[in-house]
């Protein structure tokens, strides 16, 4: 089955999201997905608080003065912006915006905060929705207008060097958080002509979707000084004098629920990193006639047993155990355990796992639980690195010169993925992407050489 057609069926049939909202662009997040979702921004958000940064939270609305005060960044999203114009019948005499992001509120109150370099640095982040008006195709948990999980952090230092060490810091725990979760990325610094409106430079994590095309699920932007000279975040220097604060801000969004449904997935359904996993395990009794007391108590004493150490559903439904190893293999759940009659017997415990599909016998003993957990390890571990294996695939060094151009166009169109082309000045630059018929994702570090990426993207 083609990609796409996977992707929207199984956003319905595992129960994640459903597309009917009547505003194109938007979406509900069903219990199941919001689940995963919930478990996916714990981890970022324990990232970022173990790192200096605290959580808070803005207002949605911005005054369209504010927006429009930093001209490169309202110049950037003057098209995607939603106003608002009426407090009930009532016209407002400054419109407002729904907030597409916040550096404008933000900067606002950080002017009011900041005022000796000891104020500094600020480090906060807040997970709210944002809204844009995306032109281009809209998907769900892809591209949205309501973008339901905008996590953006912004910095505010003392120093350029500050700023650059927060901008590394920044992409340092972009990388745990994705590696956490097994989703390959790039990581690239964008070409100017395609940086962040009112950034210096961004750099941008890439990942490649199962159809060859890449996805930007992050991004880290160094602001410089452009913000804080528009909105005076000004402070006195250690030596008494006067700078404008250097800032810094980085962005994920709901893309990185459509990465793990799509990169870790199988023809069968999801499969689920069993961090973000709403059912770690899940108990499928095998009920023969006569012995359905003895499995089920011995699923209960199971259940009971891993409660509190795992997420973990016992599936006692009056079903065929085939319709419940179906169910459950579509909502991802990594990790099996089945119980039948000769197995008690036996003293074994039968486990199958979702990420390779492998069925084996465990002892039903005290070692029970370290097993489960070894488990779960083992399939996080070979998750990430089936990712990695299928990303690397999609790799393609190629010696750059006109001749070349057709090949790559060929490898674009048929096989997609990121071509990566030896840096060189000379053609680093706009004109580029028209000769490859593609995007120019950066410049990028790529097994310790530097290349130019290109790829045809979301
Ligand atoms: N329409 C959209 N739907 C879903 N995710 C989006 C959409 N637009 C952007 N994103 C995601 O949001 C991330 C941050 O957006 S951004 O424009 O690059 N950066 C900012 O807005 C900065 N203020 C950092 S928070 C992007 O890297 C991308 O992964």
């Amino acid at each position: 089955m083609e990609f796409s057609e996977w992707y929207s069926e199984i956003l319905e049939r595992a129960g994640i999201y459903d597309v009917r909202y009547p505003i194109k662009g938007c979406g509900v997040y069903l219990p199941y997905g919001f689940k995963i979702r919930r478990y996916t921004f714990e981890i970022i958000r324990k990232l970022l608080d173990e790192t200096g940064h605290d959580e808070a939270l803005f207002p949605m609305l911005i005054p369209e003065d504010l927006l429009a005060k930093e001209a490169e960044h309202i110049k950037g999203f003057e098209d995607e912006v939603y106003w608002v114009t009426h407090g009930g019948k009532t016209p407002l005499d400054v419109k407002l915006a729904l907030r597409p992001t916040s550096e404008t509120p933000i900067y606002y109150m950080m002017k009011l905060w900041v005022k000796v370099h000891t104020d500094l640095p600020i480090k906060l982040y807040q997970i709210v929705n944002t809204f844009r008006y995306e032109t281009k195709h809209t998907r769900p948990l892809i591209r949205l207008r309501e973008i339901m999980t905008f996590k953006e952090a912004h910095t505010a230092h003392a120093t350029k060097e500050e700023a650059e060490e927060q901008v590394k810091k920044a992409v340092e725990i972009y990388k745990k958080f994705f590696d956490t979760l097994g989703i390959p990325y790039l990581v690239s610094k964008r070409p100017d002509w395609d940086k962040f409106p009112g950034a210096d430079y961004t750099m941008a994590f890439d990942t490649i979707f199962p159809d060859g095309r890449t996805m930007q699920i992050g991004t880290v932007h160094n602001l410089g000084q452009n913000f804080a000279k528009t909105f005076e975040i000004i402070f006195e220097t250690p030596d008494g004098g006067k700078d404008y604060a250097y800032q810094t801000c980085y962005g994920i969004s709901d893309r990185v629920i459509a990465s793990i449904i799509a990169i870790h997935g199988d023809e069968k359904g999801l499969i689920l990193p069993p961090i973000v996993a709403p059912i770690q395990v899940v108990i499928v009794p095998l009920i023969f006639k006569g012995k359905e007391e003895m499995v089920m108590n011995k699923a209960k004493e199971i259940y009971s047993l891993l409660k509190d150490k795992f997420r973990v559903h016992l599936d006692d439904r009056d079903i065929r155990p085939g319709r419940k190893f179906n169910d459950w293999e579509l909502k991802g759940v990594p990790l099996r355990i089945e119980i039948g009659p000769k197995d008690i017997e036996n003293g074994k415990i039968t486990l199958f796992r979702r990420d390779t599909g492998e069925k084996f016998q465990i002892d039903d003993n005290e070692g029970l639980i370290d097993e489960i957990e070894k488990t779960l390890n083992t399939i996080s571990e070979n998750m990430k690195n089936r990712a990695w294996e299928k990303f690397d695939a999609f790799i393609k060094i190629v010696e750059f010169d006109e001749s070349k151009i057709d090949e790559i166009k060929n490898i674009l169109s048929e096989k997609r993925g990121v071509i990566l082309i030896p840096y060189s000045d000379d053609i680093y630059n706009e004109e580029l992407e028209d000769k490859v018929e593609a995007s120019v994702l950066g410049v990028t570090e790529y097994k310790g050489n530097k290349y130019i990426a290109i790829a045809r993207t979301y």
